[in-house]
């Protein structure tokens, strides 16, 4: 209540002030005579009693905005924001009445000979500060005393309500430029930047030198048209043309060179950012790539990354080439005709509000366009991975039909935006050209105005309209940057709930004795789901141990456990006494081998894939075929038609589910693993293989332990020890002819 008063004070104030200057500065001027133009009534072009009209219009609104506060203090403020509309209009109103009266008053000789130059120059200035104050203090008067309203408002509820969405929750179209510019995003940007300087500043100064360079170049066209259509000035043709092409080579030489470094330096901040984001994302938690889908990440990876280092550097280019053309475009054109100009800045303010609108309404239906895209997208997607299920169902034209009307509704509203921007290119291309040119023509035959640079000053007021929409291009391409910085730099600063260089411990060599003890889990994505609750036991060194119960019952989390995928939620599971959360990330999974569920192969050969993550003093040919017989996989592969060095497919697609799981023993037998896992490493092998690898797994049991999932019984029953676990508990433990005899869940099991 008490700031709204103080606003309202200096809104009073403030118009009055507004007021007494006005009066003031008739009064020193002794000009109160020259209201009515020394007794003879008013005249438009003589007259400056319409100065009077404004300070009165805004004293008058400001009144009626402080009545409003005082009686609605908690809404006031915001019922006059509504009018901010209202307040730009009548200061745009004021703006373009005395550009137009300075017009008017710089063709009349006697009033620019007279003494009532100065005070119009005095009024004429005030009218324009008074009009900024005025805008200031609506804006800023209501918008605080709104928000300290608001914060008391707020403050005095009981019950604090928030919406709940943190500002990084917010989509980065929602944001405004000073949101996401105070998030330090550029900083950060450019702070990635920091080695290309060299390159930045030799790509400036080019830029620089192209810039200057194109300034003068409407000029030297308008003086080629002059010489070319008046026959007197025809002798300086060749001497232009020859000054001409001087410029136009050097602008070339410098703009290629600019677009040479500047392209060079966006490609490799590119690559910087590229490769700090995937060192970031490769070592994050696994628990953190259950609730992030793999498509945002690449998408994160690709275009995020792509839009922002190429925004920046291509919007830095564009910025500065067009700040420097706009600044030398704008001295030469009030160097040719001040008039011209400020009728062109006059008509410039238009063709803004215009463009605004049809931003906005461009931004709109953009989002709707994106929507549908994705939706036709969608499609696409889905039917060129299930490509055999879309030929099995001879649904061909049925998903042509559906992906076609998906990019019929695109087209619809693609339509309207098309529409809206042939009435866009009429209202902003050609009116200001008509109105210069029907101005310049009276100015032409006043003799105001050259001919030469009537045809300059025309160039250059198209020059200045591409500059500013290129400059508006700009704002458009900096929003989507930051947005697209924003979201890639959370990723690339977000710090792993489960670093992987929290362990120290970096044993030689280690006896395999597994413990699980009075272990809880719940993975991070469900946290109220107990999978596992208060699981013990323990395998020895060189048993071979197996897992067996229900389908969910977390037999795969115990194997995870022991990866350290994720860590216990109590508990602790430990590999020779020590937790394997001590142990140094690659010593343990050295040490530590995991055949999984659905076996993973990378789109290389099956050689590097056997040898995967190894490094090349880590393994020998040997021990690669050793490793492969191990896994009753050599024989398959020197079938294939490359042997070790046959491609496998896009995750080893070109190989059969067996084979796959061969190589992916293979490729956990080849580390000569402490401790071997193997969670329905065998399920997709037919008895004899399985027969086979097993054979081969016992052989090398005594330096190895082994814990195994299977649902099989002939694995199962091989096993020396068999453990039960049912939703998330050990139910029992014992040899399969101990457990038989039991009649408890694994007899049950077995028989069913
Ligand atoms: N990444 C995950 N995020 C959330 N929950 C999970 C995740 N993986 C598994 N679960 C859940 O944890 C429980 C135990 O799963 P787990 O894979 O350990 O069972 P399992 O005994 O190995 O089953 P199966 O024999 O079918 O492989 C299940 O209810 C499953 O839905």
């Amino acid at each position: 209540m008490v700031l709204s008063l103080v606003y309202i004070y200096i809104f009073i104030f403030l118009s009055f002030l507004d007021l007494l200057t006005t009066a003031v500065i008739f009064a020193h001027g002794n000009q109160w005579n020259l209201l009515w133009t020394d007794g003879q009534g008013y005249n438009f072009s003589t007259s400056f009693v319409d100065f009077w009209i404004f300070p009165v219009v805004r004293t008058s609104l400001a009144i009626g905005a402080a009545f409003g506060i005082l009686r609605n203090p908690i809404q006031g403020p915001a019922n006059c924001k509504k009018y901010e509309w209202l307040i730009t209009f009548v200061s745009a109103v004021n703006l373009y009445y005395a550009c137009i009266k300075l017009l008017v008053y710089s063709h009349d000789e006697t009033f620019i000979a007279g003494p009532k130059l100065t005070w119009f120059w005095v009024l004429f200035a005030w009218s324009l500060i008074g009009s900024a104050l005025f805008i200031l203090q609506w804006r800023y008067g209501t918008i605080q005393s709104g928000e300290s309203q608001q914060n008391a408002s707020i403050n005095t509820e009981t019950s604090s309500s928030t919406d709940g969405l943190s500002d990084t929750a917010k989509d980065p179209d929602e944001k405004t430029f000073l949101e996401l510019v105070s998030r330090a995003t550029i900083g950060k940007m450019l702070s990635y930047s920091v080695p290309d300087w060299p390159l930045i500043l030799v790509g400036t100064i080019f830029l620089v030198g192209a810039s200057l360079g194109q300034i003068f170049l409407p000029l030297f066209v308008g003086k080629v048209i002059t010489a070319i259509v008046q026959p007197e000035h025809q002798s300086n043709f060749v001497n232009i043309i020859i000054e001409m092409a001087g410029i136009a080579v050097a602008v070339a030489i410098c703009s290629g060179c600019r677009a040479g470094c500047l392209m060079y330096y966006m490609q490799r901040l590119n690559i910087r950012i590229r490769n700090a984001l995937f060192q970031s994302i490769v070592v994050q938690e696994i628990g953190f790539f259950d609730e992030v889908r793999t498509g945002d990440l690449t998408s994160r990876l690709t275009s995020d990354v792509t839009t922002m280092s190429d925004t920046i550097g291509l919007n830095f280019n564009i910025f500065l080439r067009n700040l420097i053309k706009a600044i030398g475009v704008c001295i030469f054109m009030f160097a040719l005709s001040w008039r011209l100009s400020v009728v062109t800045f006059l008509g410039l303010p238009l063709i803004f509000m215009v463009s605004k609108v049809y931003g906005s309404y461009y931004k709109k239906t953009q989002k709707v366009v994106q929507d549908r895209f994705a939706k036709a997208n969608e499609v696409a997607q889905d039917v060129c991975s299930s490509m055999q299920t879309v030929r099995s169902f001879a649904n061909e034209s049925g998903e042509i039909s559906e992906y076609k009307q998906r990019l019929f509704d695109v087209l619809k509203i693609q339509i309207k935006q098309a529409m809206s921007y042939t009435v866009y290119v009429w209202c902003t291309k050609e009116f200001l050209l008509v109105f210069t040119l029907w101005y310049g023509g009276q100015l032409l035959l006043l003799d105001k105005i050259s001919s030469q640079g009537f045809i300059s000053f025309i160039l250059y007021q198209e020059e200045l309209g591409e500059c500013f929409s290129e400059i508006g291009d700009v704002y458009t391409g900096m929003m989507q940057a930051l947005g697209a910085a924003e979201k890639v730099f959370e990723l690339i600063e977000r710090k792993p709930k489960l670093g992987i260089d929290d362990g120290t411990e970096n044993p030689k060599q280690i006896q395999g004795h597994i413990s699980f003890k009075n272990v809880s889990f719940s993975y991070p994505s469900r946290p109220d789901q107990t999978v596992l609750e208060n699981v013990s036991f323990e395998v020895n060194p060189g048993e071979v141990v197996a897992l067996v119960g229900p389908s969910g019952g977390g037999k795969s989390s115990c194997v995870k456990l022991l990866q350290r995928f994720y860590e216990p939620t109590a508990g602790s599971v430990c590999l020779d006494g020590i937790d394997v959360s001590s142990y140094e990330h690659q010593r343990l999974h050295e040490l530590v081998s995991l055949v999984g569920q659905e076996p993973v192969l990378y789109a290389r050969s099956v050689r590097e894939n056997i040898v995967y993550g190894l490094d090349s003093d880590q393994y020998s040919e040997e021990s690669i075929l050793h490793a492969s017989k191990l896994a009753n996989a050599h024989d398959f592969i020197m079938s294939l038609c490359d042997k070790y060095n046959t491609e496998t497919g896009e995750k080893g697609t070109q190989l059969s589910g067996g084979q796959k799981q061969r190589v992916a023993i293979a490729r956990a037998l080849v580390r000569n693993p402490r401790v071997l896992l193997l969670d329905e490493a065998t399920s997709a092998l037919d008895t004899e293989s399985e027969y086979l690898v097993q054979e081969a797994l016992e052989h090398s049991k005594s330096h190895r332990t082994v814990l195994l999932i299977a649902h099989r019984l002939s694995t199962v029953e091989r096993a020396d020890r068999i453990i039960v676990i049912v939703k998330g508990k050990v139910e029992e433990t014992g040899s399969h002819v101990e457990l038989m005899e039991k009649q408890g869940t694994y007899y049950n099991l077995v028989y069913r």
